[in-house]
């Protein structure tokens, strides 16, 4: 195993210079990126994606200095190590092979001296399989009539990856089949669902890879009853995704098909697994989603291959390091001018948040500082119109914005004030980045405008399937990459594991008063006690 210190002392100590350097005013935004050249310099392309962070806050020196970085965190070797089946995954003894799962070479990937690529590959076929049976009307719900509903049942990276693509390829989903998402113990999630679609024609389509998570396991419960209600048979309208020897694993008489993932393929990173290739093929049709796995697999490549100087994900990665631990920006916005693209910033909290929010390095050992970044946002223009007044005036956040070239629709849009509808969104962008880079003087402090606030921005050719899958595996390799000159395991989560414990303990709680109304909670504290009475009453206290 390699040295996982959190940042190597002698670039740690140059960068925190370089960045009280910035802070100087002739280092403000709106004089570094004055200059013909400063685009050409600060931006790169790659695996289908151009991205410019002209108007981050570095100069050629600090680059250089963050390349310094990356290279004696063996980030690049690291993130080759995992593309190769290494168990990267450290706390938890696992391969982290997201990648294979879209790879479509021959070329062998081992995980304990077994080749996994024709197990990935048997799972596309059943997915195809599966769902050409399903457009096709061979196979059917318990009363004969074709499907034309799915609804994913599950939480977390069982279903936001999913959810992104989805609501990015709409304009796609030609196949008659519309596509829901339960993830929530809420009952209004599964009651509006259960209002919308035709329980006959409807496929549920369970998502887990432990397959105990308490809210999908509580929904699937719901959905069998509920079912058996209508006199409808439930195994004829439910297919799993979950891991092997899992308590959901087996068509035994549980549903129609398993289709497996696997453990080296963690929850945030599985939407090009059978996570997303089941309810994806359902949507879109088959060929929609392998051409979405196909850019993810560009991006792979240029991951892997490109030099760090051309390397956008790493790029991105460092500039992540550098405005969080540098700059000392605790939060980052993602705000794409692409309404599909409306569910990214959902998919990447998770992915980005769940994966790096840490305080320990991979080795267990104190960071310095935590890692990670708060990521928020929303599509542009509406952003503007809701929390950009902060951004301008307020506490500073770098962004990312993500324009597109063409949109997928292609309508007669007119010219209202001289411009079309996509030219118009492209002028906020621009004009955006613009303001918050150069700020405005004014004699009147409430009109004034600081300005040097850094942002990127993502440009994205078209919003087809494989400019998706770029996307998103630009932002799932920039996560690890961040992860890896942290010197942090962006593979575990174990975080996220006391508020289910204790939400075990309340849930006990419950079904102990359920069971005897004499029950008065004693195991839980006074505050938590009363909020159960509170609950038990239905009435505010007072
Ligand atoms: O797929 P499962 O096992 O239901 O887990 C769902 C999600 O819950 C988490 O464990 C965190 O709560 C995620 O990492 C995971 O994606």
């Amino acid at each position: 195993m390699g040295d996982y210190r959190f940042f190597h002392q002698r670039q740690h100590r140059r960068l925190v210079e370089r960045a009280l350097y910035l802070d100087r005013e002739d280092c403000h935004l709106r004089h570094l990126i004055r200059g013909d050249r400063r685009m050409a310099d600060f931006s790169a392309a790659g695996g289908g994606i151009f991205y410019d962070y002209s108007r981050q806050r570095v100069d050629e020196a600090t680059m250089a200095l963050l390349f310094e970085l990356a290279e004696a965190a063996a980030a690049t070797d690291r993130f080759a190590d995992m593309a190769h089946g290494k168990k990267v995954n450290v706390t938890e003894n696992r391969a982290a092979l997201h990648m294979a799962a879209r790879s479509f070479s021959d070329h062998p990937v081992r995980v304990d001296g077994h080749d996994i690529k024709p197990d990935l590959k048997a799972v596309r076929n059943q997915i195809k399989t599966f769902c050409d049976a399903v457009h096709g009307g061979e196979i059917t719900g318990s009363t004969g009539r074709s499907f034309r509903h799915v609804v994913v049942v599950g939480i977390g990276g069982s279903y936001l990856g999913t959810e992104f693509v989805a609501r990015a390829l709409e304009a796609f989903a030609d196949r008659d089949v519309s596509l829901e998402f339960l993830s929530n113990v809420d009952i209004h999630n599964f009651a509006s669902i259960w209002s919308r679609v035709d329980a006959e024609r409807t496929l549920w389509v369970v998502i887990s890879k432990s397959y105990t998570t308490a809210e999908t396991m509580a929904n699937e419960d719901l959905i069998r009853r509920t079912m058996q209600e209508r006199r409808l048979d439930p195994s004829k309208h439910l297919v799993t995704v979950t891991s092997k020897g899992s308590p959901g694993d087996g068509d035994a008489g549980r549903g129609l098909a398993s289709f497996h993932m696997f453990d080296f393929i963690g929850g945030r990173y599985s939407v090009t697994s059978a996570v997303g290739g089941v309810p994806l093929g359902l949507y879109l049709g088959y060929d929609r989603f392998e051409r979405f796995l196909k850019g993810a697999e560009a991006m792979d490549r240029h991951a892997l291959e490109a030099p760090p100087e051309q390397n956008l994900p790493l790029i991105a990665a460092l500039l992540t390091v550098w405005n969080t631990s540098f700059l000392g920006y605790p939060q980052t916005a993602i705000i794409p001018y692409a309404s599909p693209l409306s569910r990214l910033t959902p998919h990447v909290q998770q992915l980005n948040m769940e994966s790096n929010g840490k305080s320990v390095d991979a080795l267990g050992r104190p960071l310095a500082q935590p890692a990670g970044t708060v990521v928020f946002g929303e599509p542009g223009t509406n952003a503007q119109h809701s929390f950009f007044q902060l951004a301008h005036q307020g506490k500073a956040f770098p962004i990312d914005f993500i324009g597109v070239l063409n949109p997928q629709y292609r309508m007669d849009e007119g010219a209202f004030k001289g411009v079309g509808h996509q030219q118009e969104l492209w002028a906020n962008l621009l004009a955006q980045a613009t303001a918050l880079a150069m700020g405005q003087a004014s004699g009147d402090p409430a009109r004034s405008f600081s300005g040097n606030r850094p942002s990127s921005i993502i440009v994205l050719e078209n919003l087809d399937p494989e400019d998706v899958g770029r996307l998103l595996a630009f932002y799932e390799a920039r996560t690890i990459f961040e992860a890896f000159i942290w010197g942090i395991n962006p593979f575990d989560q174990f975080g996220v594991e006391l508020g289910k414990v204790t939400a075990g303990v309340i849930r006990g709680e419950m079904a102990a008063r359920n069971q005897n109304p004499e029950h008065d909670f004693d195991a839980v504290d006074a505050i938590n006690r009363r909020y159960l009475r509170m609950i038990f009453s239905g009435r505010l206290p007072g």
